[in-house]
């Protein structure tokens, strides 16, 4: 008898939006999204708000020969710090994702649209991208990690002055579902304004 679990298809925006769930960083898997589905998830990524047009964020794609060059690399730097089992292990958590996203804040400071503003619209590019992977069938994990921080695994990615790693995202298809984690209670976090 055919599966009567629902597929993508059968859910709403909303439900997707709802049930979205971050896999463990080595649950994502090949094969990866094609090149046109990449396409369309930077373009999804990029349609966020935006106070003043600035685009105060840059994407660094990452796949392929360049994403196993760039875990080596990161792991021979890795070995150089003072917590190396550490950041080792939270290294290798890169090496499965077929597509890794950077999502660079590049906020102006001193621009009469606060820098607060900016590096909020960066954090909206990572949840579009998780959204975006989810609506397109993929899994994807929002990480930070030592190597969003340390100087020399910055350099790797190319980043001018200023700019700051938001998120590095992994997208990939989902080998094994997350179990659903606790979530915050509405009431606990929501109020209604009564003046
Ligand atoms: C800015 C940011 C950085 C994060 N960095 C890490 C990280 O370095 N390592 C980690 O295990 N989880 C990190 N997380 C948490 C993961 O995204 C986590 O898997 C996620 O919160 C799971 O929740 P979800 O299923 O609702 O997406 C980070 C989350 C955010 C928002």
């Amino acid at each position: 008898m055919a599966s009567t679990a629902p597929t993508l298809s059968d859910l709403s925006a909303a439900d997707i939006l709802a049930l979205r769930r971050s896999p463990m960083p080595d649950a994502l898997v090949t094969p990866g999204p094609s090149r046109a589905e990449i396409d369309r998830l930077v373009e999804i990524a990029l349609r966020v708000p935006d106070h003043g047009r600035l685009n105060p964020w840059r994407l660094v794609l990452i796949a392929g020969d360049a994403k196993d060059r760039w875990v080596e690399r990161l792991l021979a730097l890795a070995e150089t710090r003072e917590d190396a089992a550490k950041v080792r292990v939270s290294t290798r958590k890169l090496a499965s994702a077929p597509l890794v996203v950077v999502v660079v804040s590049a906020a102006a400071p001193g621009h009469k649209v606060p820098e607060w503003e900016q590096i909020l619209s960066a954090g909206a590019v990572c949840m579009n991208l998780l959204n975006g992977a989810h609506a397109l069938g993929y899994g994807a994990n929002w990480l930070t990690g030592w190597h969003a921080y340390d100087a020399q695994a910055t350099a790797l990615l190319g980043l001018d002055e200023g700019q700051k790693v938001a998120g590095v995202v992994l997208v990939g298809s989902v080998a094994e579902t997350a179990p659903p984690r606790p979530r915050a209670k509405p009431e606990d976090i929501a109020r209604w304004l009564t003046l």
